[in-house]
Order: C-alpha cells, then sequence, then structure tokens
C-alpha cells in the first residue's frame, strides 16, 4: 500500500529524485542567507581552529624534543608558554564557535519545521476534498508531523557538515602535502574508496527508507482507524481482522526498517575498518620516517593527527549521504502536499473577505441551481439537469432513495466541488466567482454525523462566534440544550469530543444544532439533522430551526416525511434527477412519488 494511498494525479513530477528533493527542500526552509551564512562561517571557523590548534600541537611537541633530547639541550620555556598560551586561545575560540553555530542552527532547524508544518496545515485548507478521499489521514499526519520533522534534519548536513569537511579535506590534504607528500599519499588513498562505498550504499538504501516512511504512515492511519472504529470491531468480534492487519502492517515495517538499518549502517562499521588499516600505515611509515630522520616528531603526530582528520571528515560526509537520503525521502513526501493542485474554489486563508462580503448581504439569499450536472467519476454520472430556486428566506426539503444525490447537492452549494455543467448562484452571484470561503461565509451546516472536537461545551457551540456570550446562550436555550448542560458535570465548561462517552449521539448532535443556531446563518443545511434524536427532541429542535428559518434560506435534506412537510417546497430527486416539486399540499393533490412515499397511496 502507497504511503499517499492516493492517485498519482496529485504528485508533483520529479518528486522522487534525491538532488530534486534536496535542491526543492532548501528552497522551502528559507533559513535567510545571513543566518545560513553565519551557521556556516562558524562551523568553518571552528574547524579552521582546529586545524590550527593541531599544528601548534607539533610545533609543542618540538620545542619539548628539541629542549629535552641531545646534548646540551636546553629548554625554551618561553617560547613553549607562548605556543600553550596561543593553542589554548584557539582551543577556546573554536569551542565558542561551535557553540554559537551550534545555537543558530538548532534554532533554524526548529524554526524551518514549524514554518513547513504552518504551510502544511494552511494547504490543507485549500486542498480540495477530493484529496482527502483518495489519501489516507495516516499519510497526512505523517507528513504533518514525522516527514516535516525528518525532512529538516538534513540542514545540519548541508550548513554544517559540508562545509566544514570540505575546508577540512582541502587544509588537511594541502598541509599534510607539505608535511610529507608520502603519508598525504596513503591518507588519501582512504577517501575515494569511502566515498564510492557511501555511494553505492546509499543507493540500496533509499528504496528500504521509502517502504519503511509509507508502512509507517499505513500503520498510523491503521490504528487510527481502529481506534476510531473500536467498538464496532468488538460488536463484531473482528478484532482479530485488525490484529491481523496490524501484525502484517507491522512486520512490513519491521523489515524495512532492519533493510534500512542494514544497509546504511553497514556504512560505519565499512568505513571505520578502513580507517584503522590507513592509520596502522601511517603511524608505522611516520615511525620509520622520524627514526630516519626524515621528519621531526612533531610532524609525524600532526601528520597523523591529520590522516585521523581527514578520514573523520570523509566518514562524516559519508554519514551526510545516508542522512540526506532518508530526509529527501521525506521532502518528496511533504513536496506531494504543497505542490497538490490546490481547490480551484478556494480562495487563500479566510482574512476578511467573507465578512465584508456577509456584510454586504445579511438577508437570506436566493440560490439558484441551474441546469446542474454533476459526477464524481466521468463514467458515473450523479445529478442531471437540476434545474431549482430556493427563494430568499424560505425552507426546501429534498426527499428521495438512498444514493439519489441529496448530499452532493448539498456538497456543490457548499463548493466543496464544481458542477460538471451548469451553475449555482447565490444572489445572483455563481458559487464558482465567489470561491469557497466567500460561498461558505453565513453559511451553516448540520449533518447526520454531528461532528465535535476536543473542547468545552461552550467552544463547540461558539465555534465562529468566540467569545459572543449571548449567542452561545441564546443558541443553548432555543437549541433546547438547557437541560442536558445543567445534568453534565461541569455544564457549558466540561470537556467533550468526538469520542467523548459523556454525550449520547442525539445530544452531540444537539450540540451541533446549537452551534448552527449561535453562527446565525443567512443559508442553513440540515443533512439528515435530527435523525439521532427522539421524536419529542426532534420536534423542540424543529421548532428552533423554525425560528431559525425565519432568516434564513434553508435546504433541508431528510428522509423524514414528517420533517419535508413543514417546509415550503418539497423537492423528490430520484437517480440524480428532480421529478416532482411543490408544497407539500401540491404534492400530495398530484399523488405521484412524493403521496406514494408518505404512504397516503
Ligand atoms: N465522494 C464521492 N466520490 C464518489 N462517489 C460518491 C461520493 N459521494 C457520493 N458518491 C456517490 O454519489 C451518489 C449520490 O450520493 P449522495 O450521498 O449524494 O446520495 P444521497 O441521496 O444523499 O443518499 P443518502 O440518502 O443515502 O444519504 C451515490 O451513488 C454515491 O455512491
Amino acid at each position: 500500500m502507497s504511503d499517499a494511498g492516493h492517485s498519482t494525479a496529485t504528485s508533483a513530477p520529479g518528486v522522487d529524485t534525491a538532488a530534486g528533493s534536496l535542491r526543492w527542500l532548501m528552497a522551502q526552509l528559507r533559513i535567510g542567507r545571513a543566518r545560513a551564512a553565519t551557521i556556516s562561517l562558524c562551523a568553518i571557523g571552528a574547524t579552521g581552529g582546529g586545524v590550527l590548534a593541531t599544528m601548534l600541537f607539533g610545533a609543542v611537541t618540538n620545542v619539548i624534543v628539541d629542549g629535552t633530547v641531545g646534548d646540551g639541550a636546553v629548554m625554551d620555556w618561553k617560547r613553549l608558554w607562548t605556543l600553550l598560551g596561543i593553542q589554548l586561545a584557539v582551543y577556546l575560540l573554536a569551542a565558542s564557535l561551535t557553540y554559537t553555530q551550534g545555537q543558530l542552527l538548532t534554532r533554524a532547524v526548529q524554526r524551518s519545521v514549524a514554518m513547513l508544518r504552518t504551510r502544511i496545515e494552511d494547504k490543507i485548507h485549500r486542498l480540495p476534498l477530493r484529496y482527502f478521499e483518495q489519501t489516507s489521514r495516516g499519510a497526512l499526519v505523517s507528513r504533518l508531523t514525522a516527514h516535516t520533522d525528518n525532512a529538516s534534519t538534513v540542514i545540519a548536513p548541508v550548513l554544517v557538515t559540508v562545509p566544514t569537511n570540505a575546508l577540512t579535506l582541502v587544509v588537511v590534504t594541502a598541509v599534510l602535502f607539505v608535511l610529507s607528500p608520502v603519508l598525504a599519499l596513503v591518507a588519501l588513498v582512504a577517501g575515494p574508496v569511502s566515498a564510492a562505498l557511501a555511494s553505492y550504499i546509499s543507493r540500496r538504501s533509499r528504496p528500504h527508507q521509502e517502504t519503511r516512511w509509507t508502512t509507517t504512515a499505513a500503520l498510523a492511519g491503521h490504528i487510527e482507524e481502529t481506534l476510531s472504529a473500536r467498538r464496532m470491531l468488538q460488536g463484531y468480534n473482528a478484532e482479530a481482522v485488525a490484529a491481523r492487519r496490524f501484525d502484517a502492517l507491522n512486520e512490513r515495517l519491521f523489515r524495512s526498517e532492519r533493510s534500512a538499518q542494514w544497509t546504511a549502517g553497514s556504512l560505519a562499521p565499512v568505513l571505520a575498518a578502513i580507517n584503522a588499516v590507513v592509520f596502522l600505515i601511517l603511524a608505522v611509515l611516520g615511525g620509520l620516517m622520524v627514526v630516519d630522520g626524515t621528519l621531526s616528531l612533531g610532524a609525524a603526530q600532526v601528520a597523523i593527527i591529520f590522516a585521523e582528520q581527514l578520514t573523520n571528515a570523509v566518514r562524516q560526509l559519508a554519514g551526510f549521504v545516508t542522512k540526506i537520503q532518508s530526509g529527501t525521502v521525506s521532502a518528496s513526501k511533504v513536496r506531494e502536499v504543497l505542490e497538490a493542485p490546490d481547490d480551484d474554489a478556494v480562495q487563500s486563508r479566510p482574512e476578511g473577505g467573507g465578512f465584508e462580503y456577509m456584510g454586504r448581504h445579511r438577508n437570506p439569499p436566493e440560490i439558484v441551481f441551474r441546469d446542474v450536472s454533476f459526477a464524481y467519476s466521468a463514467d458515473a454520472p450523479v445529478l442531471k439537469g437540476v434545474n431549482l430556486r430556493l427563494r430568499p428566506g424560505t425552507t426546501t426539503a429534498i426527499v428521495g432513495s438512498t444514493g439519489a444525490g441529496k448530499t452532493t447537492l448539498t456538497n456543490l452549494l457548499q463548493a466543496f466541488y464544481r458542477p460538471t455543467i451548469g451553475s449555482i448562484t447565490i444572489d445572483g452571484e455563481d458559487v464558482a466567482d465567489l470561491g469557497a470561503h466567500r460561498a461558505r461565509t453565513g453559511m451553516a451546516v448540520v449533518t447526520q454525523e454531528p461532528w465535535l472536537f476536543t473542547g468545552t461545551v461552550r467552544e463547540n457551540i461558539a465555534y465562529g462566534v468566540a467569545g459572543d456570550e449571548t449567542a452561545v446562550a441564546r443558541a443553548v436555550h432555543d437549541g433546547h440544550l438547557d437541560q442536558i448542560v445543567a445534568a453534565l458535570p461541569d455544564g457549558l465548561d466540561t470537556v467533550i469530543g468526538q469520542e467523548s462517552e459523556n454525550l449520547s449521539a442525539g445530544e452531540k448532535q444537539l450540540v451541533t444544532v446549537a452551534r448552527a443556531i449561535a453562527a446565525s446563518p443567512r443559508i442553513l443545511i440540515l443533512d439528515e439533522a435530527t435523525s439521532s434524536a427522539d421524536p419529542r427532541t426532534e420536534l423542540l429542535v424543529q421548532r428552533a430551526l423554525n425560528r431559525l428559518r425565519t432568516g434564513t434560506t434553508t435546504l433541508v435534506v431528510t428522509h423524514r416525511m414528517a420533517t419535508a412537510a413543514l417546509a415550503d417546497q418539497i423537492v423528490v430527486l430520484e437517480a440524480g434527477e428532480i421529478v416532482e416539486v411543490g408544497s407539500h399540499d401540491e404534492l400530495l393533490a398530484a399523488g405521484g412519488v412524493y403521496t406514494r412515499r408518505c404512504g397516503v397511496v
């Protein structure tokens, strides 16, 4: 199963090349040139300090050897103390540069992660509904969290590992050649061998990294699904089915992690072994040259330490390749979300535009569906040539068989999809031109499945009218929630949520009705809104909604004829086509489908 679980149509072109993803990622992070340069300069300064300190170390050794070995040797204390003092100063400077670089880098990484998350979150509001239908929730959550974190781990290698190790390679190689070309050549042999190995192993590791991430996302999605459907699972004794799927995903994750670890993890020990051999050869050769007198002891020491630094630099660069490999896999996942086409009906973040628009249109609007046809997929038309007029301030009930297209009609009005043919206008303005945000301003929706977020009852009701206590109090009263709220341990401040056990399904639905009342909408969409309430509560809520309806243009989707009968206009939809329109009395008089549905005939 793919992480995305969606069609490739939403993938950005060429996202799966490591180099492309890396370039893209660095362009997204926007660390700021000045900050990036400071981090790199600090890292380079610290590395330079390390190189200098090592050379001073050789000089100190030579002063000690000159002052102690041989007849009449005199220790040059002044020179020795001066060198040790300079060395200490260089070490301190290098340490403070390393500290500064570390602090700046940490902040840059954290800021980049936060920024990327904000961008994905922002993007999620602009993605079309179709994207969510085709993408698993686990995949999206992992892109927002783990992938974003992992992608940002490439920042440190790019800003620090590459410049410092490149500097080490150049300076150390040059100094080594000056000290002893023979030792330099031996030390350099390890470089190309290690680099070739690193490149080979990282190529082999990428597919395992991919599988590891996609399986992690699938597992997260599965756990989420199992938790939210746990009652159903237990009710059907289907725990074993869920457990089998979990075991399969868990096993796949284990295998891919093991393979990724095996390939990536084999690099370090192989490089360490190469380094050990090189180090041994250098120590023996250096020792022989000191005995020969062709090299001073200090120079031999410096050469061996430099050779070690050289191989360390290569090893770090190799480690960087593995990290980049994993980071770019994550970057390509993040990129897929950010580059997926926006919902063409949605405008950027809702900032003011909608409310201004609502200010101009306070009265309930006229809504007109003109020759509307729609299909989710080209081969299966759902709505066919729907013509419908919802007069301002009236209620229209849509009735019809299961799958007739009733909810689809409300989805189009909410601009979740565009009609394939035809148009929908609100007060003469095409929803397609208004954009989703403006079209949805002043619209309240109550669906069959009550949606509650984790928060207090008050917060759930005040969704969209935050801080308006009068609106909440009115909504609680008009929505007949008083008794229910009074029975809750902390009243309006009781924390509830989608999974909360302290409210029944009907009570949850009443909270969403109260939310709609509090919003004082001018367009109200009720899709089987009171289906979970008992008949008495439904009646009470119906009355509350009736009061609300005087200031709204209302679309009610219902299977209950009693609810439909209260509407000003009833539309009977069958297989995506309107077959009857009229008031309850008119339709009963006509004796058609509606009459049969009412069970009169
Ligand atoms: N997101 C979707 N993608 C593809 N097909 C869909 C989607 N949503 C609904 N459909 C299909 O469109 C048709 C109409 O669905 P819709 O939900 O509008 O029916 P409905 O009249 O509201 O049914 P019900 O009374 O059962 O709620 C159905 O055949 C359904 O399978």
